[in-house]
């Protein structure tokens, strides 16, 4: 989707910045014409403002999704360039890992490197305290983990995925669970928030009726709201408290930064 770009000088830094654009002309007297940015392109401009915390010698948890994808891009080039030096990547999916290995990032597990320096992931949802809904691409449990495990957490979006509170896109909560009995689970699910209208539907491969599997070979529940659920702390544990979940998508209190390329340019929001 183009995204009107109308505030063109805090357009016109970012996408310079990010190589998208090439500097214009001192000489050029007209005024210049809106820049049009694509979604992917607002990414790519939080991706790339990310990686500027990135230092040499840090232990790095490397996000997965479109948007996380253009970070580990930008940190291969870096690496390869020689702007950055000795960093370990510890990837948050098999994908990431095997995007992050084709750049010659070199690579670590949390059981060698169980404190983690910055990570820098994408998001579904980011509320205004900056808690977020993740793993709409299915990743939510590795990301929780190395997330989790990471003093700084920079968060990259485009600003279609801010939302006033968490499940407020209408779009899907995923809740990551066991195989065993699914239906029993995702049923408890639903019913955990019959009151905010909670519809509980097993995800499948896109065009095919096969669960999706994760890369922990488990399924995915995505819960889709009519209503707000409420405190986000009492739904986490109720959540957790099933017997068959393993871990859902609501990233509560764990981001420290965000950044939101949109229509007026790169805002940096930080953990109060
Ligand atoms: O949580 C995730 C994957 O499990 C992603 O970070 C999230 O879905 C955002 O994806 P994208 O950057 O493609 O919009």
């Amino acid at each position: 989707m183009a995204i009107p770009y109308p505030h063109f000088i805090a357009a016109e830094k970012a996408a310079i910045e990010t190589g998208l654009l090439a500097p214009s002309s001192p000489s050029s007297s007209l005024s210049p014409p809106p820049v049009i940015l694509t979604q992917d392109e607002l990414k790519k401009i939080a991706a790339y403002k990310a990686v500027e915390y990135v230092e040499s010698g840090m232990v790095l948890g490397l996000g997965t999704g479109s948007t996380a994808k253009h970070a580990v891009d930008r940190i291969g080039e870096l690496l390869r360039q020689g702007k950055l030096r000795d960093i370990v990547g510890i990837p948050t999916s098999k994908m990431t890992h095997e995007q992050a290995a084709s750049l010659g990032i070199p690579l670590s597990d949390l059981d060698s490197h169980p404190v983690v320096d910055l990570a820098i992931d994408g998001a579904d949802e980011v509320d205004p305290e900056l808690n977020l809904v993740k793993g709409r691409g299915g990743s939510l449990l590795r990301e929780k983990m190395v997330e989790g495990a990471c003093k700084k957490f920079v968060v990259i979006v485009d600003e279609s995925k801010l939302v006033k509170y968490i499940g407020g896109s209408g779009l899907a909560m995923p809740v990551e669970i066991i195989p065993f009995c699914w239906k029993f689970t995702a049923d408890r699910l639903q019913k955990l928030f019959e009151e905010a209208g909670c519809v509980a539907k097993l995800r499948t491969f896109p065009g095919k009726d096969e669960p999706f599997v994760t890369d922990n070979r488990n399924y995915i529940v995505d819960l889709y709201f009519k209503k707000s659920i409420g405190d986000l702390k009492v739904a986490s544990d109720a959540i957790l408290q099933l017997a068959g979940v393993v871990e859902h998508g609501m990233f509560l209190d764990m981001a420290t930064t965000v950044i939101i390329a949109g229509e007026l340019g790169v805002t940096v929001k930080h953990k109060r």
